[in-house]
């Protein structure tokens, strides 16, 4: 324990309603399937509203995948309430279509039947879609169907006055702000291999997902490739992630050394991408020829956020506002859990986060940088092989004994917490995390393989198993009518608001793309 983390636990200590003040929202991805747990081909349900403008239900890459989000409250239970209610509004709304219940996608058809995102025909609508077509050029749309919990966490905004007087920092309030959440992302770069041993759900997959791509994957079944004690195949680089993007692990030193990365990595062509071009037959098929499109590109484990204005780009909202949030990207969806997610899990990733935040944070050298990224690339592919082992400083360390050492020192965070808001929530999600370090038997991914083991059934049978039992929790339990009505406004008035732009927005398409791509080349941090 530092003695930097020593004080600011005393500072916390001395302010703790500070610390029923963070924030979190989540969003959950899931793919629409028919009841043979086929990707849906029917359009986005109109009565779940639009997918451009309704802020609560909106669709990721495919047209089929489905994006609910959250508002951001001070209170976890309350997030995951709102998050179970949208469950349960679209599923009055689904006919006899499901939601698939984990990360990795259901029975693909081929490629080029997986449909893109429509946003309707104003100009950013259209870019939405043209950004997704690029997707499918760069990573193929398969990939792109692969399905995340991301869970945004923020520390109350006047917790960082308090810490910077306290250390004598000379910088402003928001400076001070932006590098303590830099300096959170070097720390969760660190420890999130942690992350996926804990709460990893995707050891297994279906074969067709490779598409005949070589694999060192094992045969399970027939229909079903895994690895014995693979904790997130999402996260690994057969998953959510991309060689193309290697290179581009942005420096986290501080925020305009991220931003810089992220500019750069917006306005430097590649070379495989230009060979294709923007335009074949006439059509857009990627914004532009450059290593990322836009910075949403890039499929980072954490992000560091600021909600932007109409219009507005990522970048350009963190290099004049400073950081605000952060968004966690690398969680798999439990496909145990209705909503892919509990509150278990919400008290651990609010003390784990506070702990990132907290701990003292050096900069990460290139030595440091390759061993956290070696670290999380062996957890999800063999985070529960018995005694294996990470790289710790440059030096060998079982993964329990790190695990255990770390879960320790969060646990001064949970104390607070729970002193904080009462009860032991967070101290009792701890020993939970704990007690699958004991026994890696308890993680998500090893109950997976086991439940597969035990109806001796393949990846997709599982998955649609797991995808029917939810579907009778949320369809057995309507939601109240002033709630369903609240939806079913909100929808409406999406729709309301997509007629409005396509009606208003006026302008050549080539133009606007080209001043959205201008528009944070001139940024100077
Ligand atoms: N200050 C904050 N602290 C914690 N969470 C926040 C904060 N502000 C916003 N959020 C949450 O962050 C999430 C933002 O999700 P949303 O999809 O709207 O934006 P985005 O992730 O930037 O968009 P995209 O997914 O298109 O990149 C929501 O769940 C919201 O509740
Ligand atoms: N579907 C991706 C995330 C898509 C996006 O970049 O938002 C995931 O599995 O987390
Ligand atoms: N959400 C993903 C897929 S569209 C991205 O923004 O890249």
């Amino acid at each position: 324990m530092s003695d930097l983390l020593n004080r600011r636990l005393s500072l916390l200590g001395a302010n703790l309603p500070l610390l029923k003040q963070c924030l979190h929202g989540i969003e959950r991805e899931c793919l629409r399937v028919t009841d043979e747990g086929r990707l849906a081909q029917t359009p986005h349900p109109e009565a779940l509203g639009s997918a451009l403008t309704n802020e609560q239900i909106t669709t990721d890459y495919s047209e089929s995948l489905l994006e609910f989000i959250t508002p951001a409250l001070a209170d976890p239970a309350k997030v995951l309430e709102s998050l179970e209610q949208t469950h349960r509004f679209v599923y009055s709304k689904l006919g006899d279509e499901y939601l698939w219940s984990p990360s990795m996608p259901c029975t693909l058809p081929a490629e080029e039947d997986i449909p893109i995102a429509e946003y309707g025909t104003s100009n950013i609508g259209k870019l939405k879609h043209v950004y997704r077509k690029g997707l499918a050029l760069r990573y193929g749309r398969t990939m792109q169907c692969i399905a995340g919990i991301h869970y945004n966490f923020s520390l109350p905004e006047a917790l960082w006055p308090l810490l910077r007087e306290a250390e004598g920092g000379q910088e402003s309030d928001r400076d001070y702000q932006s590098s303590a959440y830099i300096a959170l992302i070097r720390n969760f770069r660190r420890y999130s291999w942690l992350l996926m041993y804990l709460f990893g759900a995707s050891p297994a997959l279906d074969k067709g997902f490779l598409r005949g791509r070589p694999h060192q994957l094992e045969e399970l079944d027939a229909e079903t490739l895994y690895l014995p004690y693979a904790t997130s195949l999402r996260m690994s680089d057969l998953g959510y992630q991309s060689n193309a993007q290697a290179g581009l692990t942005p420096c986290y030193n501080n925020l305009s050394s991220y931003t810089d990365s992220l500019r750069k990595a917006v306005g430097t062509p590649y070379p495989p991408y230009v060979e294709v071009g923007t335009h074949k037959d006439g059509e857009w098929v990627q914004l532009n020829t450059n290593i990322l499109q836009i910075e949403n590109e890039y499929y980072s484990n954490i992000r560091p956020k600021r909600v932007t204005y109409t219009g507005e780009r990522p970048i350009q909202a963190l290099t004049s506002r400073g950081v605000q949030y952060v968004e966690v990207r690398c969680l798999d969806i439990n496909p145990f859990l209705p909503v892919g997610i509990d509150l278990t899990e919400a008290r651990f990733l609010d003390a784990f986060l506070l702990f990132c935040a907290l701990e003292n944070s050096p900069q990460l050298d290139n030595g440091e940088c390759g061993q956290c990224t070696s670290n999380f690339l062996t957890v999800v592919k063999e985070g529960r092989r018995p005694g294996l082992e990470l790289r710790r400083d440059g030096q060998p360390i079982g993964l329990k004994a790190w695990a255990s050492e770390l879960i320790e020192r969060i646990g001064q965070l949970a104390e607070l917490l729970d002193r904080a808001n009462g009860g032991d929530e967070h101290a009792k999600a701890l020993r939970a995390q704990q007690a699958k370090v004991d026994d890696a038997s308890l993680t998500p991914s090893a109950q997976v393989l086991a439940r597969m083991t035990e109806h001796d059934e393949s990846f997709v049978k599982f998955a649609l198993r797991q995808s029917r039992l939810h579907a009778e929790t949320f369809r057995d339990q309507p939601l109240p009518v002033e709630r369903q009505q609240a939806f079913e406004t909100l929808a409406r008035e999406s729709l309301a608001e997509q007629a409005r732009l396509e009606q208003q927005e006026v302008g050549d398409f080539d133009l606007f793309v080209g001043a959205y791509q201008a528009s944070i080349l001139a940024i100077s941090n």
